[in-house]
């Protein structure tokens, strides 16, 4: 997951690839609801873990709930409608599916509960729910504004529910509002049938079929009567299923099945959802086939490929599928005419006025915009008008995700995405999936280079950290060497060159957390001693070791970029690098730096063997024949000995800034 302020996703070219998804969060967070629910344990798999389960398990197990793991499967001891609690206050963030249900549920449980959300959640409608509720005989009460969260909800008998006449929902602002009946009534329906009617067009229908869905798999059979009715059985009551399995998001699937239409290479193969899923959001599939796409698909798998391009244009009543109808608007920018998305005035009351935000980001790109206030008509843009952005994300996961899809269009313009963190909601791995299928032949990388002990590491890492960079210590890829070397017996000379190579070339190494672990031991320690940085000073001056490394160096540039440190990342490794640094301090200064670190690490020095090791390694460095220490010619200086971390890491990112064409927010 990314938690720095903006992530630069540069112009990618290709994709192809495996993604297997998240679980779906409209159904992890009925399955979690009904087991709570439910008499008997039941046992999820695959259950999504992101923002809007997390709080939804929260607020289960604030109620009493006992939840526990069972391997990688969740296990819920059911609370067969009683309540272990009498009171909570529970925090939902902008989780519709929690806020909505447990309205509902706690509202006919029985106790004085607390619900509130992030602000954006206080400024979502609950008013239909509540008014609906309130027809029953439950008591709510608005904490803010009428209409909204937060609600105090307070306690009241089963038995006093007025359920005799069908209860009246209106389904024209969110479906949210009949599911949340649907899942609590239930509790109330043992002796009695009740019937749920709704007031005006109901919208986002197959979101109702996921919850008579699940509905029936823990044992209630709901009869519907087109989509105006509902009706309850009586002696309707919930019984855990035992184990249950949660598919993958179908609206996740919907950013891969659009990179499968637009970007070139081979197929984008999409595992845990497929022709069977009980997801409305599957139904994107219609939409990007009518759009040219090539799908195929299997009971839980999608295979999809460039097909017509560009994109051919579409007219859609998208009410159907509001969430993944907002990756058609970006898919909008590949077509052969303007795209209008139709009947999609929910947008407006969601993570954010959906409607808005998507018109202005696509306008920020170069696009022309038209929005109503249930519709939004896309033009697509010619290769000559896109524009580098800067996208603003509202805290809003589906923006950040649908928006990365830009980044393949045929200007070859980075996209820079605000707050990529907000993907949280419902798939914190967003970006990662997304780069583990993606290809650009220019992966951007951040050279620092300079001699011993100037501080490149901290200078690299701390840089790498706000960038969301990978990061690679290539000074350390020859202190591993020289540590693997010594163990092995050898020496750093001639005669051992070709095995001390041989070694390199299969070093199991990673770089994890500021940690460097050499087949899972962490060797961080061992190899910051002196004596290894004097061997890794030999093994480096070695030819044949320097390019066994080579490869492996380079293979550290991968999306979204990479910072790398070391003495010829500028000059040898890396020498197409957009930004090179070539990091100094004085030699005094750098021997203080270095007497404090071996000091703090309880190593004993002193400073003038310091300073005279570093001056004999500064000029062994600068003067070997391969790859000598000097900055590479389009390097920037930087003299940081008088600078704090804090300033060379700003000037680095400064000149990183100036390197991109963004605009502003
Ligand atoms: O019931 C559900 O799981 C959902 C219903 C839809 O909301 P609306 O019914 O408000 O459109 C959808 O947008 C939301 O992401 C999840
Ligand atoms: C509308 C959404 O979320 P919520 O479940 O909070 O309504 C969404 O995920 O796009």
């Amino acid at each position: 997951m990314y938690s720095t302020p903006f992530l630069d996703l540069p112009p990618l070219e290709a994709a192809s690839g495996t993604v297997r998804l998240p679980g779906s969060k409209s159904i992890s967070n009925r399955v979690l609801l009904l087991a709570a629910l439910a008499g008997g344990t039941t046992t999820v798999h695959d259950l999504l873990d992101s923002d809007d389960t997390r709080v939804m398990l929260n607020a289960l197990s604030a109620l009493g709930c006992r939840i526990g793991r069972e391997g990688a499967a969740l296990r819920i001891e059911g609370l067969d409608g009683q309540l272990r609690t009498a009171s909570a206050k529970l925090f939902l963030g902008n989780a519709g599916t929690a806020m909505r249900p447990l309205t509902a549920a706690l509202a006919l449980l029985g106790g004085e509960f607390e619900l509130s959300g992030v602000p954006r959640m206080h400024e979502r409608p609950i008013g239909d729910l509540v008014d609906a509720l309130v027809q029953l005989g439950c008591r709510i009460d608005y904490l803010g504004n009428p209409g909204y969260p937060p609600l105090a909800i307070h306690a009241m008998s089963l038995d006093a529910l007025q359920v005799d006449a069908p209860i009246r929902v209106r389904g024209d602002v969110s479906s949210q509002f009949l599911t949340a009946l649907l899942l609590a009534l239930p509790l109330a329906s043992a002796s009695r049938e009740i019937t749920i009617d709704v007031v005006g067009e109901l919208i986002s229908k197959p979101y109702i079929e996921i919850t008579l869905n699940l509905l029936a798999r823990f044992g209630v059979v709901v009869r519907r009567q087109g989509w105006e009715r509902f009706v309850i059985p009586a002696g309707s009551r919930y019984r855990s299923p035992g184990d249950i399995h949660v598919e993958a998001d179908a609206s996740s699937a919907s950013y891969f099945i659009a990179l499968g239409a637009i970007a070139r290479g081979d197929v984008i193969r999409i595992e845990g959802v497929g022709a069977d899923s009980i997801q409305g959001d599957i139904r994107f599939v219609e939409a990007a086939r009518q759009m040219g796409a090539k799908v195929e698909s299997g009971p839980n798998w999608l295979a999809v490929s460039r097909g017509a391009w560009p994109l051919k244009a579409i007219d859609l009543d998208a009410n159907h599928i509001p969430d993944a109808a907002m990756t058609l608007a970006v898919m909008a920018l590949y077509a052969d005419g303007p795209c209008l998305l139709r009947n999609i005035a929910s947008w407006r009351v969601k993570e954010t006025d959906r409607i808005e935000a998507m018109a202005q980001e696509l306008r920020k790109l170069g696009a022309t915009v038209e929005d109503g206030p249930d519709f939004i008509r896309v033009h697509p843009l010619g290769a000559a008008s896109w524009r580098a952005a800067t996208i603003r994300t509202y805290d809003d996961h589906r923006v950040a995700m649908c928006f990365s899809l830009a980044a393949f269009n045929p200007a070859g313009m980075p996209v820079r995405i605000l707050d990529p963190h907000c993907v949280a909601k419902t798939f914190p791995d967003y970006f990662e999936t997304l780069f583990s299928v993606a290809q650009t032949a220019d992966v951007p990388v951040i050279c620092i280079d300079g001699p011993t002990a100037s501080g490149k590491g901290t200078l690299a890492v701390a840089t790498a950290y706000q960038l969301g960079y990978h990061y690679l210590d290539s000074g350390s890829l020859y202190r591993v060497t020289g540590l693997a070397m010594r163990r092995a017996g050898l020496e750093a000379d001639a005669a051992h060159e070709a095995q001390i190579a041989e070694l390199a070339r299969q070093l199991p190494l990673r770089f994890i957390k500021g940690q460097v672990l050499l087949d899972d031991e962490d060797v961080s320690d061992a190899i910051r001693t002196e004596a290894a940085g004097m061997d890794a000073s030999r093994v480096s001056a070695l030819p044949a070791v320097r390019a066994a490394l080579l490869a492996l160096q380079k293979s550290f540039r991968r999306l979204p970029g990479l910072v790398a440190d070391g003495r010829d990342m500028g000059t040898v490794v890396f020498p197409d690098a957009r930004l090179k640094v070539y990091l100094t301090a004085n030699a005094s200064q750098r021997a203080e730096r270095r007497h404090k670190q071996l000091i703090s690490k309880g190593i004993p020095a002193t400073l003038d063997s310091l300073r005279a090791d570093l001056e004999a390694r500064d000029q062994r460095d600068s003067s070997r024949s391969v790859a000598p220490l000097k900055p590479a010619p389009d390097a920037r200086l930087l003299d940081n000995s008088s600078q704090s971390v804090e300033q060379s890491v700003e000037q680095v990112l400064a000149w990183w800034q100036e390197a991109q064409p963004f605009g502003s927010a």
